[in-house]
């Protein structure tokens, strides 16, 4: 079984609302782009294609049921302006805006009403094919680059954050390469931190392992470094929110801790990601505007107070990882690539390794 985040069905959009996981399974309609941008904000949905996804999806939403009139150009300027503002750090939003407001002005020179909102619709609705189909690019070639080291054995992966089918179309980008594992029956374990202080991985992608049988463990952020000298980790493979012209990335908060403890085992490090996540506009990981949360996540839990009343709280949602410790390759459905090849790879003067 694969997990559904983000259903949708001609026209009707539903999201399922990931503030409620483990607990609770409950589906909400997303009716216009306001909800759509709601639910990104509030993370019931989250991780950088999801956030995409269901923006433009909300946004088709509303073109299907007629908004933007004799001329909806300005409309979808406006929708896409407001989701992009929703969270900063993921590109995927951005860069979806950026090409489908170029498609939109190219289709309306000839198009206008009811034809244009069929066309944009279109290219809204393939997004959902091309990520999974990204996805089970980016599984298949992550686990064989990680298998070609280790040609008999099985293998012990530690990943962070949740990057599976909550938070993609399907399939997933870091879990898709366990789930590729999984599949070839090569994967003896996988670690999973807990992914203080929103709890992704504990919640997610606990539940997301359990639900697909993976042989599984989850440990606290705190464990990870010991986790690495104990427990025979093999490679650690992290998504991306964005990945930079000189293969800086950032990623969930505590990336940056494990690639540091990954060069120190020896252990390859890996980024998984779609070329939706790259961002070659930035050169270095010093560009990257990062997201600031609200406090509240830091000082309880479920609403339950954990902290110290009056204590300052930094709650920075991402971290930027230097390429130079990204050391087993940034894994994308094009290939598996050095930092160094990045650029040449997404631009076609490079083919997968
Ligand atoms: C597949 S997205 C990259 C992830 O590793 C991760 O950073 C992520 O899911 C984003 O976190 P978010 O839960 O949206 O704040």
């Amino acid at each position: 079984m694969t997990l559904e985040a983000i259903r949708y069905r001609a026209g009707s959009l539903q999201i399922l609302n990931q503030l409620l996981l483990p607990r609770e399974t409950v589906y909400e309609e997303i009716r216009s782009v306001q909800d759509g941008y709601e639910a990104i904000k509030s993370m019931k949905v989250r991780g950088a294609p999801a956030i995409a996804i269901v923006g433009c999806l909300s946004l088709a939403v509303e073109l299907r049921a007629g908004a933007g009139g004799d001329d909806p150009v300005s409309f979808i300027r406006e929708s896409l302006c407001h989701l992009t503002s929703a969270r900063p750090t993921a590109v995927n939003m951005g860069r979806a805006a950026r090409e489908l407001m170029e498609f939109t002005e190219n289709e309306s020179m000839e198009k206008g009403g009811e034809q244009l909102r069929e066309s944009v619709i279109g290219w809204i609705e393939e997004m959902l094919e091309r990520d999974v189909n990204d996805n089970r690019k980016i599984g298949n070639y992550g686990a064989q680059h990680i298998l070609s080291g280790v040609p008999r054995d099985s293998v012990t992966i530690l990943t962070h954050c949740n990057t599976g089918s909550l938070a993609t179309a399907g399939y997933g980008t870091a879990l898709g390469v366990v789930r590729s594992l999984h599949a070839l029956g090569r994967l003896k374990r996988v670690y999973c931190t807990e992914t203080r202080p929103y709890n992704q991985g504990a919640r997610l992608t606990a539940y997301e392992a359990v639900a697909e049988g993976f042989p599984a463990t989850l440990i606290t952020d705190s464990m990870a470094a010991l986790a690495m000298r104990e427990k025979g980790i093999t490679a650690v493979v992290v998504g991306a929110d964005r990945v930079v012209a000189n293969g800086d990335t950032a990623n969930k908060v505590g990336t940056y801790q494990l690639a540091i403890a990954a060069k120190h085992h020896g252990i390859p490090f890996y980024v998984a990601a779609p070329s939706t996540s790259c961002d070659l506009s930035l050169e270095s990981g010093r560009d990257i505007v990062i997201e600031e949360r609200p406090p509240e996540e830091l000082t309880s839990i479920n609403g339950v107070p954990v902290a110290a009343p009056g204590i300052d709280v930094w709650n920075p949602a991402f971290d930027v990882t230097p390429h130079q410790l990204i050391t087993g390759g940034i894994i994308t459905e094009l290939g598996v690539f050095l930092p160094s090849e990045l650029q040449a790879a997404l631009t076609g003067r490079l083919t997968a390794l």
